[in-house]
């Protein structure tokens, strides 16, 4: 029988891409989102592709939510084999205008919204006999803060403490759980996040995006299929020995 994963903040960006490759390397494909009529196009476009996928609408941050997107998950398909918890959000403003609303905010999706899809996954994979794979986004900017980035940034530091806890907490039931740290890649999120910034950096246009780009030593932006290339290794049995780690995949951005 096919396994199954779940990808939330699947309908676009690198959760799109990751959805396509565990779509191409033969799982079932159960695509969460907060925007509905994206996840069913993303959804559209992989049956085409002979891709057996469906979407669910969720909000992350929604403890309940993310039950519920298991849930339907196993009613449609049968099990959760993998989990990617790869929604998040993006703030771009110094620490000293960081207001407790925005703080919240991005908190409650990229931290919360990330224990929450690990609770409802573990609960899942514990009654499986092979357990499963959480794979959580962390990013590049989760070992070092960037500037502009840092609300975002302890978010990500944030993930990778709860990807080292869950490692260890589930590893007696089978459940793998790893993180990837993409470094610079072209997706809706790097869109807003140059906008900003060039206001605050008085550049123009593009600017930010392109100062980020050629200190890559690889000599280019990141794709989504880059990221998923990863992902795909972590969703697979080749990394069954592989846990509570937090993996780089950025062109050579962050060398420790
Ligand atoms: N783009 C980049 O350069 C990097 C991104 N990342 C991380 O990768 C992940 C994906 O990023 P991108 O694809 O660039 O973002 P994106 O903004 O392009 O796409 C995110 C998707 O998540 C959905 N989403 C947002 N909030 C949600 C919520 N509360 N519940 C359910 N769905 C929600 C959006 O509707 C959208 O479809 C994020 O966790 C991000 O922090 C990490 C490192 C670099
Ligand atoms: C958005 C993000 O995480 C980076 C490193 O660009």
């Amino acid at each position: 029988m096919s396994k199954v994963a779940v990808i939330t903040g699947g309908a676009q960006g690198i959760g799109k891409g990751i959805a396509e490759r565990l779509g191409t390397d033969g799982f079932k494909i159960v695509i969460n989102d907060m925007n509905l009529d994206l996840a069913n196009e993303t959804v559209d476009e992989f049956k085409k592709k002979d891709i057996d996928a469906i979407a669910v609408k969720g909000d992350v941050s929604k403890q309940d939510d993310q039950f519920k997107t298991v849930s339907d998950a196993v009613e449609k398909f049968g099990s959760v084999d993998v989990f990617v918890n790869n929604a998040g959000i993006d703030q771009v403003e110094p620490l000293e205008e960081v207001t407790p609303e925005n703080l919240e905010k991005i908190f409650n999706v990229n931290v919360f919204g990330t224990l929450y899809g690990i609770q409802a996954a573990a609960k899942q994979m514990k009654e499986q006999e092979d357990g499963g794979k959480i794979i959580n986004a962390c990013s590049i900017a989760g070992k070092t803060a960037f500037e502009l980035l840092g609300a975002y940034s302890s978010t990500k530091f944030a993930v990778n403490g709860l990807t080292q806890a869950a490692a260890k907490e589930l590893a007696q039931h089978k459940i793998k759980v790893n993180a990837y740290c993409p470094g610079i890649v072209g997706t809706s999120m790097w869109d807003r996040i140059d906008a900003k910034m060039v206001e605050y950096k008085n550049m123009e246009p593009g600017q930010a995006w392109e100062e980020q780009v050629k200190q890559i030593p690889l000599e280019r932006s990141q794709t989504p299929e880059d990221v998923a290339n990863l992902v795909s290794y972590l969703a697979s049995s080749d990394s069954d020995y592989m846990t509570g780690q937090a993996i780089n995949i950025d062109g050579g951005l962050e060398v420790h």
